[in-house]
């Protein structure tokens, strides 16, 4: 069977420099039905990147490869797949900002997620049927939201905010879930609260999840695989285990980690000129 995601020779250049402005090199990977993987590297390595050719939010280079999702081509030598607006009705996409309409209800940014099932005339009228409201209302109560149904989407948290983006992949009924940096902006216990909610659509639906991370922590504690990308090549593809100190240090560039596994440059600290004292920190 066709692996569930499919990336071969993709390459991604942003400037005219084809040697230095590369944020792709040629990068080939395949992501099984049922996996949950987290793809891991340095800020600027490519991440992002990699996850919006999945989705055919961005194409790759002419001369690059072929990306396959859900058995459909996404792109083909930077040209998006004709019908690729039927293969992202299939892939749920949540952004690290929730990308939720601030002035509506959590219902209504909810029920959006079905658009792509309804006749246009009814998703513009906002006409949705008791059975879209009663599935949009499941999916908030399995992410804990469904008493704020009701409330504007800006009055909540952000980690509120994310549960309910999760909400609307849900009744969208996305079979692949590719979630960028979806913790990247939350407090821990909210971090913890979505990558359980993510981890239990992985375990119980069997939804593929391919997570962008910062924290090394979470990929391990969530993810049994993880891709590590390092200016735009895939440096390391196995258990996210197998992620040893030693490997940390060749993929970020520091040994140091803060509390939440996220990697921390160490600062230099500045030597005191000849004949001047550093001013002691107040
Ligand atoms: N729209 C764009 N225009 C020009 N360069 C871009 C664009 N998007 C990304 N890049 C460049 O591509 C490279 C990879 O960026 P990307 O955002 O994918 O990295 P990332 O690993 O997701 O980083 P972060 O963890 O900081 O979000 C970077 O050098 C970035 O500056």
């Amino acid at each position: 069977m066709e692996p569930e995601i499919q990336i071969q020779g993709l390459s991604k250049t942003f400037g005219k420099n084809k040697a230095n402005d590369k944020a792709l090199k040629n990068i080939s990977l395949s992501i099984e039905s049922g996996e949950m993987v987290a793809l891991i590297g340095p800020s600027g390595s490519g991440k992002s990147t990699l996850l919006r050719h999945l989705a055919g939010l961005s194409c790759g280079d002419a001369d690059s490869g072929e990306v396959r999702v859900l058995g459909q081509p996404v792109q083909c030598k930077g040209r998006l797949s004709a019908d690729v607006r039927k293969t992202r009705a299939r892939i749920g996409y949540i952004f690290q900002q929730f990308n939720l309409v601030g002035r509506m209800k959590v219902m209504t940014n909810v029920l959006a997620g079905a658009l792509g099932r309804v006749p246009g005339w009814r998703g513009c009228l906002g006409l949705f049927t008791a059975e879209e409201k009663a599935l949009a209302l499941k999916c908030l109560n399995r992410v804990g939201m469904d008493a704020k149904a009701n409330q504007r989407a800006s009055c909540l948290s952000g980690g509120q905010q994310q549960r309910v983006a999760i909400a609307r992949t849900l009744t969208q009924k996305a079979e692949v879930i590719l979630a960028d940096e979806p913790i990247a902006s939350l407090d821990p216990e909210s971090a913890r609260r979505v990558m359980e909610i993510l981890a239990d659509i992985n375990n119980q639906d069997g939804r593929t999840v391919v997570v962008t991370l910062h924290q090394v922590d979470y990929a391990r504690e969530f993810c049994r695989r993880a891709v590590a990308l390092k200016a735009g090549e895939i440096v390391y593809d196995g258990p996210s285990e197998n992620l040893t100190p030693a490997l940390l240090a060749s993929i970020y560039g520091t040994t140091s980690f803060d509390v939440d596994g996220e990697p921390v440059k160490k600062r230099k600290i500045p030597k005191a000129a000849k004949g001047f004292a550093l001013a002691p920190a107040s």
